[in-house]
């Protein structure tokens, strides 16, 4: 059980840190400090936080600080901050890079007398805002922290004690390490997607065809919604592993435009297989680098009750239903839903009960 616990930055995952800590009673008082008393009363309105403030003297008494504010402005958060610090006190942030933070932070923790452990919950979404905040974000999600060897351990400790108190899985990570890999599994793609919506965005026909995009074009394209100011700084913050990552990309496009350029069918198709075979090993669940779930397919008609209906079969047999998602739903035709669990046991029986109820379902 901590103390006090102050959030600077009461956005989507700070708004989140802040329900999920409440949620699970960890911290005696989850105090939100911001700049915008608009945005602060909006965190205390959804329940983010037990009380606000625009005062970064409220750090003061605070046993551990969540800077959760934008990449480029985290370290002069810390600056802002530290001088009102006591001895002792955890700092953590929740950046998406870490090694520039990391480099700059320690210093300052150390001729102030706090600690400053490197944190990055891999949980969040396109959205920003406490608006959207949830107090799930972190359950079943990978939290990485980026201890450097001159990290005090107690610190480490309570910043683990908080992520996995919040339902999230610790990683430890060098700061370099983490940026290289974000910069493969979350820079990268999101590169990729802004680039393809400008692509297509460029072509003076794009009133007419963007109508027309398909699942596909959305799936890949997501993120590209996030906020460019929050991306514009994790990009210049993380620029080397980020570039040579667009570099790899730039080879890889070349080589399917050789491949197609050449007609070389056989190469096209194993390119395409070898991403086949890779992508197959992705975890389902979009959380961050999430365990596997086991996952049916059901159909159904488009009729309410429908889910109450497949819940209630479930329930009534003790089986838990880790993820559900609607695929698709035709007016007049029904709908196909997704639905994961966390164990092979309870697929098997999900399946059994529910075809035995003349529900049509399939393992996925
Ligand atoms: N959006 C996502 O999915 C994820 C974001 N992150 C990281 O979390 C951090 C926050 O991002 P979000 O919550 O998505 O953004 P957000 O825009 O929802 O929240 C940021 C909050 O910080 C406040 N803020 C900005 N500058 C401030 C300052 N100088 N002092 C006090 N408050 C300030 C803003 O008013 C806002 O309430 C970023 O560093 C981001 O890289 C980490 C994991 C996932
Ligand atoms: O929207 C998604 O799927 C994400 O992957 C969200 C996200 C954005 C930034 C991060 O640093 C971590 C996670």
């Amino acid at each position: 059980m901590f103390g006090r616990v102050a959030i600077i930055g009461v956005g989507l995952i700070g708004g989140s840190l802040g329900m999920a800590l409440k949620r699970v009673g960890l911290a005696e008082e989850v105090v939100g400090v911001g700049r915008s008393e608009e945005k602060l009363r909006l965190a205390l309105e959804v329940g983010a936080v037990d009380r606000v403030t625009t005062a970064l003297g409220a750090v003061a008494d605070a046993a551990l600080v969540v800077v959760a504010t934008p990449v480029g402005t985290v370290i002069p958060v810390v600056e802002a901050i530290a001088p009102y610090l006591r001895a002792g006190t955890v700092v953590t942030d929740v950046g998406s890079t870490k090694a520039a933070i990391v480099r700059a932070a320690e210093p300052i923790a150390r001729a102030r007398g706090f600690s400053f452990v490197g944190g990055h919950p891999m949980a969040g979404s396109e959205r920003t805002g406490v608006k959207s905040a949830d107090p799930y974000l972190f359950e079943n999600a990978y939290y990485i922290l980026t201890p450097t060897p001159a990290t005090e351990r107690d610190a480490v400790a309570k910043v683990r004690a908080l992520a996995s108190g919040i339902g999230a899985r610790v990683v430890e990570l060098s700061p370099e390490a983490h940026d290289f890999y974000v910069a493969a599994v979350s820079h990268l793609p999101h590169c990729a997607a802004a680039a393809l919506v400008n692509t297509i965005g460029a072509l003076p026909e794009r009133e007419a065809l963007l109508p027309l995009a398909a699942g596909g074009f959305r799936d890949t394209t997501r993120v590209a919604g996030g906020d460019p100011a929050l991306w514009r700084d994790i990009l210049l913050s993380n620029s080397g592993a980020v570039l040579t990552m667009i570099g790899r990309y730039r080879e890889s496009l070349s080589e399917l435009a050789a491949l197609i350029a050449a007609g070389d069918g056989a190469g096209v198709e194993g390119w395409l297989r070898r991403a086949q075979q890779v992508r197959r090993t992705v975890p389902a669940k979009s959380k961050g680098y999430l365990p596997e779930l086991y996952e049916i397919v059901v159909t159904v008609p488009d009729r309410p009750g429908v889910i109450a209906r497949l819940a209630g079969i479930l329930g009534d047999a003790g089986i838990n239903i880790s993820d559900i998602e609607i695929l698709r739903v035709r007016e007049g035709e029904g709908g196909t839903i997704r639905l994961g669990f966390a164990a092979a046991a309870d697929q098997e029986e999900a399946v059994r009960l529910l075809r035995a109820s003349g529900i049509e379902t399939r393992k996925r």
